[in-house]
């Protein structure tokens, strides 16, 4: 399979979708790789670099796509990419259509097949290619938090691990997955108080056992989450419904009767954010302010620690890139279930409930379009 790997373009989004080893490993099992030039270098990879793997390096991004019969991406494309798609492109990225009626409308009108990697789900509801990032970015969650709150940006001055004889700073975190509990846990590592709330009870007793208590938890229901946030000084958003428009679980009012200068990260702002008062930001201008509150809502957070994130990223996607790139979409879906979850779109038919729920678009059916 003829395999292309451009540049990302969204702001400051140094990631790239495959190292050297994955171009060697895609070359092995007999597909040709072009590299977009530069590509790699905001996370340390040369061009020569991936020569010496077997690519082979395109100046433009249009000869890229135009070549490809499957485009390995990390980030969703932005309008000034659509132009590139087209019907028989497999596009294998991520894409947060719940979150993005442009993209998706894009993405049927010119009938590509595209597989999310938020959304490719095992049978016991982990999200392989989801996780890595999610855990990146709870850790950076709680540190772009601690940085808004200091008092030079406009934040309340509270110090998160407070001082001797000075209370430590509050961190509420919502949704105790995989991005809530990375959060919880630097968070708690600086010293502040921490609760993460959630709906699910095994997954709180696990937060439990895993912190060893250094993390409370706390049911997720909107009036112990109004108590709970009304006292915090640093709100960091990580609920996910997989593949659907995230629940908006912090109301305007609710930050209102937040203290002045306290700060809320919304790291699920990919899949629409879950504060009322949620839009999203870039790494350009990663903060606004609502009502003396200082909001974080970057959709790409781990492009800033993109040497981390392209590994950790890599390391999840390339067997699954594998075995796309070996059997074909349809095959590799037939014989992989987590892959199958996450076909996104394919002939102008869109295949996610949850996209469908929060655009009211119909949705066909997976299982028909396999069998
Ligand atoms: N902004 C960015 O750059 C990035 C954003 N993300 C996003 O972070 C979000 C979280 O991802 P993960 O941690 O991987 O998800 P996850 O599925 O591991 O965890 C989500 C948690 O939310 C909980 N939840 C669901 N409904 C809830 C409610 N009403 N109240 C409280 N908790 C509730 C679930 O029980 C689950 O524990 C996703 O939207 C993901 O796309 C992930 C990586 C980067
Ligand atoms: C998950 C995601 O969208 C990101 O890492 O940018």
């Amino acid at each position: 399979m003829r395999i292309g790997v451009p540049t990302e373009v969204k702001d400051h989004e140094y990631r790239v979708a495959l190292t050297p080893a994955g171009v060697d490993t895609l070359v092995r099992h007999g597909h040709e790789v072009t590299v977009q030039a530069g590509a790699g270098l905001g996370a340390g990879i040369t061009d020569a670099d991936y020569l010496d793997a077997g690519a082979d390096i395109a100046a433009e991004a249009a000869s890229v796509w135009g070549d490809a019969e499957m485009i390995l991406k990390v980030k969703e494309p932005v309008p000034a990419e659509f132009g590139y798609l087209r019907e028989g492109l497999l596009l294998f990225t991520y894409l947060h259509l719940a979150a993005d009626r442009a993209l998706t409308e894009a993405l049927l009108a010119k009938r590509v097949t595209a597989v999310a990697y938020e959304t490719v789900a095992t049978d016991d509801g982990g999200l392989p290619l989801l996780a890595p990032m999610s855990e990146i970015a709870g850790r950076l969650g709680a540190q772009v938090g601690a940085d808004a709150l200091l008092a030079p940006g406009g934040g309340s001055g509270v110090l998160l691990g407070g001082a001797a004889g000075v209370r430590r700073g509050n961190v509420v975190v919502l949704g105790g997955g995989t991005a809530g509990l990375a959060a919880a846990r630097v968070a708690a590592g600086m010293g502040a108080d921490v609760t993460v709330m959630d709906v699910n009870p095994v997954r709180m007793r696990q937060i439990d056992e895993l912190t060893g208590g250094t993390v409370r938890t706390r049911f997720s229901t909107p009036l112990d989450v109004a108590g709970a946030v009304a006292d915090a000084d640093l709100v960091i958003g990580a609920v996910l419904v997989p593949g659907s428009r995230t629940p908006r679980l912090i109301t305007h009012a609710m930050v209102q009767a937040m203290r002045p200068g306290s700060v809320l990260v919304d790291i699920a702002i990919d899949q629409g954010g879950c504060f009322e008062d949620s839009h999203v930001t870039t790494h350009s201008e990663p903060t606004y302010e609502v009502d003396g509150k200082i909001f974080y809502a970057v959709g790409n957070m781990p492009g800033a620690v993109s040497y981390t994130s392209t590994y950790a990223l890599t390391n999840a996607t390339l067997p699954y890139a594998v075995a796309l790139a070996d059997n074909g979409w349809r095959d590799a879906c037939r014989q992989r279930s987590d892959l199958a979850r996450g076909l996104a779109t394919h002939a102008g038919a869109l295949y996610t409930d949850g996209v469908g729920q929060a655009l009211d678009l119909d949705v066909a059916d997976v299982v028909t379009l396999l069998a």
